[in-house]
């Protein structure tokens, strides 16, 4: 790779971040350029990056995207990162939105590669997740384990369901807090996101995502009593028919012990006793 700019020099001439605005800036070469290593197995035509900040991981990007957007909701870095990259953006190489990550459209992206604020990570990672394309993102630790959990754990739940039903969940780099300047107070952690298609069907991928959220909200309840007590959440019609219609086994467990494909069984006889 070709020397890329220096996350320090870019510090200092777009201004230091912000914590109260999630604006914790890469600072360490090496993960800054490993990072891009993780996604290539991926198609890397176009990436997506959440959190632009000063273009540090931007500037790695271009080097091995064809097209970068960049959406950056500080009026006063999106506005740098158009003058730090106008070469990139005169030749139509990058674009850069100013706004919120959860409220501006998405482009047609092939991967998104991103240091997420970590305000809006968990958010942002079910956006994402629905979006079925590959992913590398930086989230805090604590995040990225409950992405990545087994059932019966106490970091298994809704996160982990859909990160597990769309894709492939990787813990692929552990990253300190002196990565980063400021330093959050938290560790972080780089996971990959390979799409993938589960090995079990859901009715409706809607009505599932909302079933296995009703569900954690009792996750020490029996599945039973869980489906009875959120079907306001769920949906579901009538909560006492689909008991009525499923086994005893999967009714005396509890829902933080059950695999994504439990949750897919109930889903699919809950539609078809509705
Ligand atoms: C952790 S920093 C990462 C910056 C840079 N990519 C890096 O790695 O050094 C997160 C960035 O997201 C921006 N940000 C915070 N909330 C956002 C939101 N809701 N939508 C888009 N960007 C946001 C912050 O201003 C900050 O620049």
């Amino acid at each position: 790779m070709s020397r890329r700019r220096d996350p320090d020099d870019l510090i200092a001439r777009a201004g230091r971040g912000d914590p109260r605005q999630d604006q914790h800036f890469l600072v360490d070469d090496r993960v800054l350029d490993r990072i891009p290593t993780y996604a290539e197995e991926f198609d890397t035509e176009h990436a997506l990056e959440i959190g632009g900040g000063t273009g540090a991981l931007t500037d790695r990007l271009l080097a091995v995207a064809d097209h970068v957007t960049v959406i950056e909701r500080d009026r006063d870095f999106a506005r740098f990162l158009r003058t730090e990259f106008d070469g990139a953006i005169d030749e139509g190489r990058l674009s850069v939105v100013q706004g919120d990550a959860l409220e501006v459209n998405f482009p047609a992206y092939t991967v998104c590669i991103s240091n997420l604020p970590y305000g809006i990570a968990t958010e942002v990672a079910f956006r994402l997740l629905g979006e079925r394309e590959p992913a590398v993102l930086m989230f805090q630790t604590e995040v990225a384990d409950r992405m990545a959990a087994e059932p019966g754990t106490s970091e298994y739940g809704r996160l982990s369901v859909a990160a597990q039903h769309f894709a492939r969940v990787e813990i692929v780099e552990p990253v300190p807090p002196e990565a980063f300047d400021p330093q959050p107070a938290v560790d972080s952690a780089i996971v990959r996101l390979t799409p993938r298609e589960p090995d079990y069907r859901v009715p409706d991928e809607d009505d599932f995502l909302s079933l296995v959220k009703a569900m954690f909200t009792q996750r020490r309840k029996t599945v039973r009593n869980a489906i009875r007590n959120t079907t306001h959440i769920s949906g579901l019609a009538d909560g006492d028919a689909v008991v009525e219609a499923l086994d005893e086994e999967v009714l005396s467990r509890r829902p933080d012990a059950l695999e994504p494909a439990a949750f897919a069984r109930i889903a699919t006889v809950a539609a078809e006793v509705q």
